[in-house]
């Protein structure tokens, strides 16, 4: 992660890029993510009294008082460096969408833990961080991913949540069909079973264990068959209309593999981005989710590579919008 950390002056002023992440990739559930080339950017500094600005079509709900998230985590930045810096300026601006599986708490947790530690001068390690984020989002592998980019695999026993980055594979394009419809993290984890079979249990190691070789020794070939799960899919698919025939047939359609992102509503598939049937693809889901009278947008999207970035060359006159317009978005 890149960080500018080099004074405390009370009129200084971070920048931070965080990305959008898929968790849950195929069998990995609660421990394979991935982040997504799809960001948020959060401007902090200190202020007399905090205010909290909200830019973008994705901010629908989000709070502008101290309830905010970003606010919250970065207090708890700053209780864990011993330092008290309750008034603060932030400015968000996202193109994620909220509660569509696409990480955006983890990336509001990430950026707001990012953007207070460089504020402070960068007491806190990554590894610190990513032990925060993991506490505050409940499960690592979203908060791993918006954190250090690429693949994360990762695992939480509830002390402590350890991870190894992979490298995406060059030739991994991602597909994603957004539905128009919200689906809160928290509804969609009530919905699954407290225990399993071991019979579950076998299914997702060896399909996890599987995907995570294929991804790590290049071998594409293999994700069609090890990109399954057993263990929140088949449970959630009455909440997502068209998700079981999309689990079921999108490899048939140019699809390397497809799973529920997160915890959905967002259908993700990894393609290889040399397929010559991305247009068949993205006909085969509009059509499925069509049937079940389901909106959703389709994106095109890349593994995000660098995870939050603290970003250094935007000029301390201007405002995050302006940087935004300016800058960031062309
Ligand atoms: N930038 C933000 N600022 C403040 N709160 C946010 C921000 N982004 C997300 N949130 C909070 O997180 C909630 C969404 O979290 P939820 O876990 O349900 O969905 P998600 O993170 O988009 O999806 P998933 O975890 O399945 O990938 C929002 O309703 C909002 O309360
Ligand atoms: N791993 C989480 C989703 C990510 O927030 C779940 O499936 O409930």
């Amino acid at each position: 992660m890149g960080v500018n950390a080099n004074t405390n002056a009370a009129n200084r002023k971070v920048y931070v890029k965080v990305p959008a992440s898929t968790a849950n990739l195929g069998p990995g559930f609660d421990t394979l993510g991935m982040a997504l080339d799809l960001y948020e950017w959060i401007e902090m500094g200190f202020a007399e009294q905090t205010k909290i600005h909200l830019f973008g079509d994705q901010v629908e709900g989000i709070a502008t008082d101290k309830t905010n998230l970003i606010y919250k985590v970065a207090q708890l930045v700053f209780e864990k460096a011993g330092v008290q810096h309750p008034e603060l300026e932030i400015a968000m601006y996202s193109d994620i969408p909220l509660t569509r599986g696409l990480g955006s708490s983890a990336a509001a947790i990430v950026g707001g833990l990012a953007a207070a530690n460089a504020l402070i001068g960068s007491p806190l390690s990554d590894d610190t961080l990513f032990q925060l984020a993991t506490e505050l989002e409940d499960h690592p592998d979203n908060v791993g991913a918006s954190l250090f980019g690429g693949l994360v695999v990762a695992f939480w026993d509830g002390q402590r949540a350890e991870y190894i980055r992979v490298e995406p594979d060059e030739r991994l394009e991602v597909l994603v069909a957004i539905p128009h419809f919200q689906l809160a993290t928290e509804k969609a984890r009530h919905v699954l079973p407290r225990e399993q079979s071991l019979t579950n249990a076998v299914f997702n190691v060896g399909h996890s264990s599987v995907l995570v070789a294929a991804l790590c020794t290049g071998r594409l070939d293999m994700i069609p068959r090890a990109m399954k799960d057993a263990l929140h899919q088949p449970y959630r698919a009455a909440l997502v209309p068209g998700l079981a025939k999309i689990l079921a047939e999108a490899t048939d359609h140019g699809a390397l593999g497809v799973a529920l992102s997160g915890a959905g509503p967002t259908m993700l598939a990894l393609v290889d981005r040399s397929s010559s049937r991305k247009a068949e693809l993205e006909q085969f889901l509009l059509d499925t989710l069509a049937t079940e009278q389901i909106e959703a947008t389709l994106l095109w999207l890349n593994p995000d590579r660098g995870g939050v970035q603290v970003l250094t060359h935007f000029d301390a006159g201007c405002t995050l919008i302006e940087n935004i317009k300016g800058d960031v978005r062309g």
